[in-house]
């Protein structure tokens, strides 16, 4: 009775929760995170209990076939949810259609082959395996695709193993006992739809807090880069450039900034969607020049921006030297009759730096070094600071044109 009691809310919760996720994902357009999988999960495993309810068990019949082919097919949907919410979006409804038609045929053969007894077995150990198999992928999942909340994805594994690790005492009940094991009234099975409405009422709503995190830290991401590149924007540079000088010990900085030559004509020439890829390229040059904790910005237009950290004046220069190489090696086939199309930048190089304050003057002595560079015939990397590069004496001329 009290095992029926549990069984009755736990239908009642995971209906309401597919319908709450329901009206989640279509307010979430786009990307839906899994959302309306997760609803078609509860959906089937709700159903399935309904069948269950209606007297599914033991013997054979429509009812008991649907409940046992929903309860397997509803941590399938739950796996494929979970894909979705890792950024991995797999096709949903055929192999849903293809694990239910299978499952049906085979708990049939079982059942008419071996009976009852067989068949619940089948369920238990099928159920047993598949969710211990989704705590493990999950568990090793965390050093990929859920690397960004690991703790969270190890409490969602433990939960899901308490699933798998109860289905397999049931499969010894089943295998010691019989079908009585199966009976509503035992311990056994009052203890599973418990554990089963725990998990029922609490895995929702943290399904919902998870994809809120995801999208607000989606959200953040997105307002801190470039669409295009993926480069930072210059909020999310400043963000950074605040965080590296707040640390003790600091670095100091040195901006580069760096504009492609004649990028018009580009654009006149070969067409926009042309011009962006030669800002991708442009980008994906300067990403392989620089080390992972510079940073690297799109400040719009043709205009890029490299913050490096911890160098020298005369290894900024360097670097610059090496990001305009990297840009004039660009080759890009394909649109025009003459061969591949290349590229070159110009570049201004400030002096260090300490501080977000100092920021926009260092920012504007760079780009007056660039507009220098670009007079004297661009494709060159002009020095901003007041001393020459190379740190020996300070200069009589503001700029420094490295020879190309
Ligand atoms: N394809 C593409 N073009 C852009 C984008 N943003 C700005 N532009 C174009 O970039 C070009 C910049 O031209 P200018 O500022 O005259 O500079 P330039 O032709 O590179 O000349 P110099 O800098 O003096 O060598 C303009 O034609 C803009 O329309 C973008 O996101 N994509």
């Amino acid at each position: 009775m009290v095992a029926t009691v549990i069984l009755g809310m736990l239908c009642v919760h995971l209906l309401c929760f597919c319908v709450m996720f329901m009206l989640i994902s279509r307010r979430l357009h786009g990307k839906k995170m899994g959302m309306e999988v997760f609803a078609l999960g509860n959906l089937l495993l709700g159903c399935a209990y309904i069948m269950q309810l209606l007297g599914g068990q033991p013997g054979w019949s429509l009812i008991s076939a649907l409940n046992h082919t929903l309860t397997l097919c509803a941590p399938v949907t739950y796996l494929l949810g979970a894909l979705h919410f890792f950024n991995r979006p797999v096709p949903v409804l055929r192999p849903l259609l293809a694990v239910a038609v299978i499952y049906t045929s085979v708990q049939a053969l079982v059942q008419w082959t071996l009976g009852p007894e067989a068949r619940q077995t089948l369920l238990a150990a099928s159920c047993a395996l598949l969710f211990l198999g989704m705590a493990s992928a999950l568990i090793s999942g965390i050093r990929s695709f859920a690397k960004d909340m690991p703790v969270e994805t190890i409490v969602l594994a433990l939960l899901i193993a308490g699933i798998g690790v109860l289905n397999a005492v049931k499969l010894a009940f089943i295998l010691q006992g019989g079908l009585e094991a199966l009976n509503m009234n035992s311990r056994f099975q009052t203890l599973f739809y418990l554990y089963m409405s725990f998990l029922g009422t609490v895995i929702p709503p943290a399904a919902v807090w998870l994809v809120l995190r995801r999208l607000t830290d989606e959200l953040s991401a997105m307002a801190a880069h470039d669409p295009l590149t993926q480069l930072l924007n210059r909020r999310g540079l400043l963000n950074r450039l605040e965080q590296h000088f707040a640390a003790r010990n600091a670095a100091p900085a040195h901006i580069l900034i760096v504009d492609i030559d004649h990028f018009k004509r580009i654009n006149d020439n070969y067409g926009h969607k042309f011009g962006d890829m030669v800002l991708c390229h442009v980008a994906e040059a300067i990403q392989k020049s620089t080390r992972k904790n510079d940073l690297k910005c799109r400040l719009g237009g043709e205009e890029f921006l490299i913050v490096s950290l911890g160098l020298e004046a005369a290894e900024a220069m360097g670097l610059a030297e090496r990001i305009r190489a990297a840009i004039a090696q660009i080759e890009i086939p394909g649109v025009s009759m003459y061969g591949p199309i290349r590229c070159t930048a110009t570049l201004g190089v400030s002096a260090a730096f300490m501080g977000v304050q100092a920021f926009d003057h260092q920012l504007a002595l760079a780009d007056a070094a660039l507009y220098r560079g670009k007079k004297s015939g661009r494709n060159c990397v002009q020095w901003a600071g007041p001393e020459d590069a190379s740190g020996d004496k300070p200069g009589d001329q503001a700029g420094t044109t490295l020879t190309v």
